[in-house]
């Protein structure tokens, strides 16, 4: 009978631990690889997103992706292309935007999405509407059973009688005990305010 021999096991390799950003990276990283050349991009904003940019300057640069315009969603977005010298153009320019890229504040099972924590909101919506598709990017962390299970929703409304508007968004949702706070008033990318509405 052959003998079983014991002793002293090595311990399993540890499993990897990957943290929230290199989760960000590898989803955005996935996304890129349905850009193609000549398409004409829309270029999300936060910090998921900013690794999907970063990896279409790489590709744009190793001269795997060419010809490639980009419509930035927010400011912040167009330093980064302009600093990566990415080629960049507008919704006038370029009214047909073949691919958007960006990341979301949470997403339910039915693809329901909030976006607009990070303050880009106005621009956001403009290119990702005009565009023929659009990829969504985020990490675990971002999914949800319903929307506005991890925070507030993000609302951007005119500085013209902004208290007003306030308030009539405070009316709609009181009967769920939401309040609306003004939480941006340094002006949103074109002037506009940002309101969230939350929990008390
Ligand atoms: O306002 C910002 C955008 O909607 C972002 O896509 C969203 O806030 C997600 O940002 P992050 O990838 O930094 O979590």
């Amino acid at each position: 009978m052959p003998s079983i021999e014991s002793g002293p096991l090595s311990p399993p390799p540890s499993p990897l631990i990957l943290t929230q950003d290199e989760l960000k990276k590898i989803a955005a990283y996935k996304a890129v690889e349905s850009v193609q050349s000549g398409m004409v991009l829309g270029l999300g904003t936060g910090s998921t997103a900013k690794h999907a940019v970063d990896r279409i300057a790489e590709l744009l640069h190793q001269g795997k992706l060419k010809n490639i315009i980009g419509i930035p969603t927010s400011k912040k977005t167009h330093q980064q292309a302009v600093s990566l010298g990415i080629p960049l153009s507008d919704l006038d320019s370029h009214p047909v935007v073949d691919l958007a890229i960006d990341g979301a504040d949470e997403v339910d099972s039915n693809l329901n999405l909030v976006k607009g924590r990070g303050g880009s909101l106005l621009r956001e919506k403009m290119i990702e509407s005009a565009c023929k598709k659009f990829i969504v990017i985020v990490d675990e962390s971002k999914l949800v059973a319903h929307v506005g299970a991890s925070g507030a929703m993000p609302v951007e409304v005119v500085p013209f009688c902004w208290k007003f508007t306030q308030n009539r968004l405070q009316s709609l949702f009181d009967y769920a005990g939401c309040v609306a706070k003004l939480r941006f008033n340094n002006g949103g990318e074109d002037g506009e305010l940002g309101i969230t509405i939350k929990n008390k």
